[in-house]
């Protein structure tokens, strides 16, 4: 018998291409038939590591025919999260960077084939915005079916605090496997680990649970060839200037090579160091300290550098073969990490997403 076709699908706001490697390390039979950004930079990145220039332009000037040219059964997307951040000023869907996103959204009741499936991810805050009202009225006026998560990379063994907003939705006749939970917000993995059989840590409840049963920090650092970890001095660009240790050193985020945690990093990383993202003490010999005991003089004993870009992308999980082109400079590559998201996380949604029921 001849196998069926494979999925065909649009990736929004792609950046680095995330999503596709979500949707690689799914295994689910899909293609991306395109994906779109604005932004040249990321677009170079993008290009460099999949072979195809994303559509360069903005979102919101395609109409439902350029839409429905390409005849998708799913639409992934992850769009600006400033609009919602709590850091930012909250104007959701009066924000100017929202404005694409809500454009194509309604841009689905005029196309004559709409999508079949949705997948959206955004930072934690948006299920309390407008967009998210416009966006759950548009899918249930298109006979979608919902369900929502915030999940974080911790929760699938990656020492990592990143959760994050995922709106999953199947348009009727299309079923969840655990139609269940349609309509629901969950906060763990739990319905796919029991409908796709992948382990996760569903049965923690707490961040500190989850953190015994993570992998260490040193699993995801800069290998040499042989597997060990390298001459620390190789890393000697990533060292924090002792300055920014007098003037920050109370606000960082300091881990160890045996810590099971760290804090998301955010697109400022390694242009600030105060809750941009974790620094690694990496001096030898070092012992524990809790951090409201270290004193700024052994603060800067503990030898403490960013993590670099490529620790960065194993920390969300992407594939060995990711590379940035040469032209790419540090604060870029840092910047689109930062923007991008985890595919230990959205790959096991991906596959839940496309299962049959
Ligand atoms: C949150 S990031 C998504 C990152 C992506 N998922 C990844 O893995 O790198 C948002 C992306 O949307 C792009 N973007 C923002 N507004 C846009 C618009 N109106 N049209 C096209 N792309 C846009 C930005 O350039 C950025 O790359």
């Amino acid at each position: 018998m001849e196998a069926p076709a494979p999925w065909r699908v649009l990736e929004f706001y792609s950046g680095i291409g995330g999503m596709r490697y979500s949707l690689m390390a799914s295994a689910v039979r899909a293609e991306v038939v395109e994906a779109f950004d604005i932004n040249d930079v990321a677009n170079d990145v993008y290009e460099h590591n999949f072979s195809h220039r994303p559509f360069q332009g903005n979102i919101q000037t395609l109409t439902a025919s350029d839409l429905d040219k390409y005849k998708a059964h799913a639409w992934l997307l992850s769009p600006p999260c400033q609009p919602y951040t709590r850091q930012g000023l909250q104007k959701q869907s009066a924000d100017a960077r929202a404005f694409s996103f809500i454009k194509i959204l309604n841009l689905m009741q005029d196309m004559s084939c709409p999508p079949q499936m949705l997948f959206v991810e955004n930072v934690v805050g948006f299920e309390v915005s407008d967009t998210h009202d416009q966006l759950l009225e548009v899918l249930s006026s298109l006979n979608f079916n919902t369900q929502e998560f915030i999940l974080s990379p911790l929760q699938f063994g990656v020492p990592y605090s990143r959760p994050r907003y995922f709106c999953l939705a199947k348009r009727d006749p299309m079923r969840f496997r655990n139609a269940s939970v349609n309509n629901k917000l969950l906060r763990t993995p739990m319905c796919l680990s029991l409908t796709l059989n992948i382990s996760d840590n569903s049965e923690c409840q707490t961040e500190e649970e989850l953190e015994t049963v993570c992998k260490p920090i040193k699993d995801f650092l800069v290998k040499e060839a042989g597997g060990g970890i390298r001459n620390e001095s190789v890393l000697h660009d990533y060292l924090v200037p002792i300055n920014l240790i007098e003037r920050w050193g109370n606000a960082m985020d300091i881990v160890y090579p045996g810590s099971k945690r760290c804090c998301c990093f955010t697109k400022s990383y390694y242009r600030y160091v105060k809750g941009t993202g974790s620094l690694l003490a990496t001096s030898e010999n070092l012992e524990w300290v809790p951090e409201e005991k270290l004193e700024i003089s052994s603060l800067k004993e503990l030898g403490l550098r960013f993590f670099t870009p490529r620790e960065v992308a194993n920390f969300h999980s992407f594939p060995a073969s990711f590379h940035f082109p040469d032209h790419i400079s540090l604060r870029q590559q840092y910047a689109m990490l930062g923007n991008s998201l985890s595919v230990a996380v959205v790959g096991p949604l991906l596959r839940y997403l496309f299962a049959e029921a």
